[in-house]
């Protein structure tokens, strides 16, 4: 895979209102019945930007946190605290009708399974006639022609790599990357400014992933659509995303440009996730056994697994931001144990107790 390619043609994303803004999201989710005082803690203070044309992954394992900060900026779930900002404006200060219209105009959501988002009962036709219709930029019913129409479909199918004859087709009849196409090409009749996209590629065969990849990145670059990427595979990310932004139960501990952090990984959890990511440079790196338990000792842990400090200080004390390296890699972290490295920007994890612990 060759890496993350900006087109010269775009703009300083730095120097524009983002596409999308998170402000301090928390979510928790009451568990356990109605008598239960019991909640899990799915997000907790996530600030994410996201610039326009910009793509930024957002990386995890599971139950880390990811789909559910997707599904409280598409506003599926109501988040418990914080703020979220399309294109400058808070919505979820907005009435929900009026803002939910709004903004399917502006964020779209595409799901993993494109098996299960398209009813078998219709043709594609169907799904994307409905998108423009219902919920494309002109109000609730497309003005134009019959003819006219028809021609927007045409052109939405061949913009994803589709044969615009297959707008009669049915979805059984298509393939898996093909059905994903469609559930893309629904997602673009609303001429949104964001993309969602959760785990797109993930039940699709490695074959046709890196289409459905170039298609994403062709979206960004031709119609400077911004993404928020969501993927359990960071050698995607890289190949992908301007940004990458690690989730690590509910919290983004680690955040930088793409090659640079996935190069540099400076929380302990990142280089866990790296380090899984069997790699021909680092012959020999990649230790299952060791990845295995380093990973149980993760999800065995009540505080951060990582800190190997009796006092827990994250427990107590939420850590900071650090910048990592070069500014101009906007690359951050948020760990106790990080000390910059002396020097030429590098970084490392501090082996003895800061002064004064
Ligand atoms: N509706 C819900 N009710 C209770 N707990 C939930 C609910 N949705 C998510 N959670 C919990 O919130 C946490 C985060 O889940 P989430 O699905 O966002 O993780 P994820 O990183 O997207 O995982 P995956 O990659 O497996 O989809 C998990 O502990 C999960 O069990």
């Amino acid at each position: 895979m060759s890496h993350a390619v900006h087109s010269p043609a775009r703009p300083d994303v730095s120097s524009l209102t983002p596409a999308l803004e998170v402000r301090g999201l928390g979510k928790s989710f009451h568990i356990g019945g109605l008598f239960s005082s019991q909640a899990v803690r799915a997000l907790h203070r996530v600030d994410l930007t996201i610039g326009r044309g910009e793509i930024v992954a957002l990386v995890g394992e599971s139950g880390s946190g990811k789909s559910t900060l997707a599904r409280c900026v598409a506003r599926l779930e109501k988040p418990s605290e914080g703020a979220i900002l399309v294109d400058g404006v808070e919505v979820l200060k907005r009435d929900r009708f009026q803002a939910s219209r709004e903004f399917r105009s502006q964020l779209q959501m595409v799901f993993q399974d494109p098996f299960g988002s398209l009813n078998p009962a219709h043709r594609i036709e169907h799904f994307l006639r409905r998108s423009l219709t219902i919920h494309g930029k002109g109000g609730t019913r497309q003005r134009g022609s019959e003819e006219q129409t028809r021609r927007r479909l045409e052109e939405l199918m061949t913009t994803v790599g589709l044969q615009a004859d297959m707008l009669d087709s049915y979805p059984h009849e298509l393939s898996g990357g093909q059905r994903q196409r469609v559930a893309i090409a629904r997602a673009l009749a609303v001429e949104p400014n964001v993309i969602l996209a959760d785990e797109p590629t993930s039940m699709l065969d490695v074959s046709v992933r890196i289409g459905v990849l170039n298609l994403m990145r062709k979206l960004r670059d031709e119609q400077g659509i911004s993404m928020l990427y969501i993927t359990h595979d960071l050698a995607s990310a890289r190949y992908l995303a301007d940004r990458t932004a690690v989730m690590f139960a509910g919290e983004i501990v680690e955040e930088g440009e793409s090659l640079d952090l996935l190069a540099n990984p400076a929380h302990p959890y990142t280089q866990l996730l790296v380090s899984a990511v069997p790699d021909p440079a680092r012959a020999g790196s990649y230790d299952p056994i060791h990845r295995a338990q380093l990973r149980q000792a993760v999800m065995a842990s009540a505080s951060c697994a990582f800190e190997n400090d009796p006092k827990q200080r994250c427990s107590s004390e939420e850590p900071v931001r650090h910048q990592v390296g070069d500014p101009l890699n906007r690359h951050w972290v948020r760990c106790h144990l990080y000390r910059p490295r002396a020097g030429a920007g590098g970084h490392a994890l501090a082996t003895e107790p800061e002064p004064g612990d």
